[in-house]
């Protein structure tokens, strides 16, 4: 192939991925539609391929728009098209669609609902300025808001109920993957503090796979105030900058990610008085970034992720094993291993 053959494919890929830019909100605001009318739900629910027909009145939309909306899911892979008969075809479900189902198992649907939504949105208008200034001056989300993530959640109790129900999304699939990726970690733990637990949601599963635990899910106190309540767990409301319930071992899952690395350093030596010197531990649920692994998509949704907190929340940010390993130190503990436990995410246990 000349030089001048694969300039030209260069620009063509150029040109696909500018369009890509161009209209890349079309992606999550259709993918938010889909999540508001229920159209996962439906075809789900129907149990074989369900033509444009029938899910137009079962949704009461009207048809040339819902196909419109249809034609680029399928494209995008959200739903598959199968035959019907020698005339008719119909959508069904497929793994990805199943995530979008409201309330399903596996839904992110409240997730999505959350990033694509105003408050979330809004914030990205002032990444640019966020990026240009020095210091750690107040978040894009505090820009566009008014108020940081946890004081906007505190005083809008709308959006406080949405953000805890993405995080207990979120919670759900990953702490599956935990129980079922490494369920060693649980071993000989009587108590569990699941520190910046929220809802609760994945103390829950936690106690349910590991019978054998006493849970104390600790979070600010108008968090802890809405989450569930069981016997086996305890809700306990506080500031983990201040103090930590004692606990045979600490759990924080996608709660350091939102900090910077001094604050992430007073969270931990919080744990680590919480915790027994001989055979306690604190377990980390996190991404850990591959630098090498940019290109491919693990690791582009890990940059990715790395680059909403810089837009949400005011100093957090995703760490590589070497950040990891220096907070860790920094905190007293001296041993840790990791261990990938799903697509982006993995499970670091350190000791003191
Ligand atoms: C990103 S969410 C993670 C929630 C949960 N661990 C999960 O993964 O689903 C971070 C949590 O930290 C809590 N949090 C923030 N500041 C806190 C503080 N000072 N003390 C205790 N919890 C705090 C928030 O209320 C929120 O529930």
């Amino acid at each position: 192939m000349g030089d001048m053959e694969v300039t030209i494919k260069e620009e063509a890929r150029a040109e696909i991925k500018i369009w890509n830019y161009v209209l890349g909100y079309v992606k999550i605001t259709v993918v938010k539609c889909a999540i508001e009318l229920g159209i996962a739900d439906v075809i789900e629910n129907y149990g074989s391929p369900m033509p444009l027909s029938e899910l137009a009145t079962a949704l009461r939309c009207e048809p040339s728009r819902l196909h419109r909306i249809m034609r680029f899911m399928v494209h995008d892979r959200i739903f598959k098209q199968e035959p019907i008969n020698q005339h008719t075809i119909g959508f069904s479900s497929t793994p990805l669609s199943r995530l979008l189902i409201k309330g399903g198992e596996k839904s992110m649907a409240a997730f999505i609902l959350l990033m694509s939504g105003p408050a979330c949105l809004a914030t990205w208008h002032s990444l640019s300025a966020r990026v240009l200034e020095t210091g750690n001056n107040i978040s894009p989300f505090e820009v566009a808001n008014g108020k940081d993530l946890w004081s906007y959640a505190e005083a809008n109790p709308d959006f406080r109920e949405l953000f805890n129900n993405a995080m207990g999304c979120h919670a759900r699939l990953t702490v599956h993957a935990t129980i079922e990726g490494c369920p060693e970690v649980f071993n000989g733990v009587e108590s569990l503090v699941d520190v910046g637990g929220g809802n609760g949601t994945a103390l829950s599963l936690l106690v349910k796979a590991f019978p054998w635990i006493r849970g104390i899910n600790f979070d600010l106190p108008h968090v802890v105030a809405v989450a569930a309540t069981s016997d086996s767990i305890e809700n306990v409301g506080g500031d983990m900058f201040m103090s930590i319930p004692n606990a045979d071992a600490a759990f924080l899952m996608c709660v350091l990610h939102d900090w910077d690395d001094e604050e992430c350093i007073k969270i931990l030596k919080k744990c680590r008085e919480a915790i027994p010197e001989d055979k306690g531990k604190v377990v980390i649920v996190e991404a850990v970034l591959e630098e090498d692994k940019e290109d491919d998509e693990i690791g582009g949704v890990g940059l990715m992720l790395d680059t909403a907190l810089m837009a949400i929340t005011n100093k957090g940010k995703e760490r590589t094993l070497k950040e990891w390993s220096y907070v860790l130190r920094q905190s007293g503990f001296t041993r840790f291993n990791v261990k990938p436990i799903c697509a982006v995410r993995s499970v670091i246990e350190a000791y003191p």
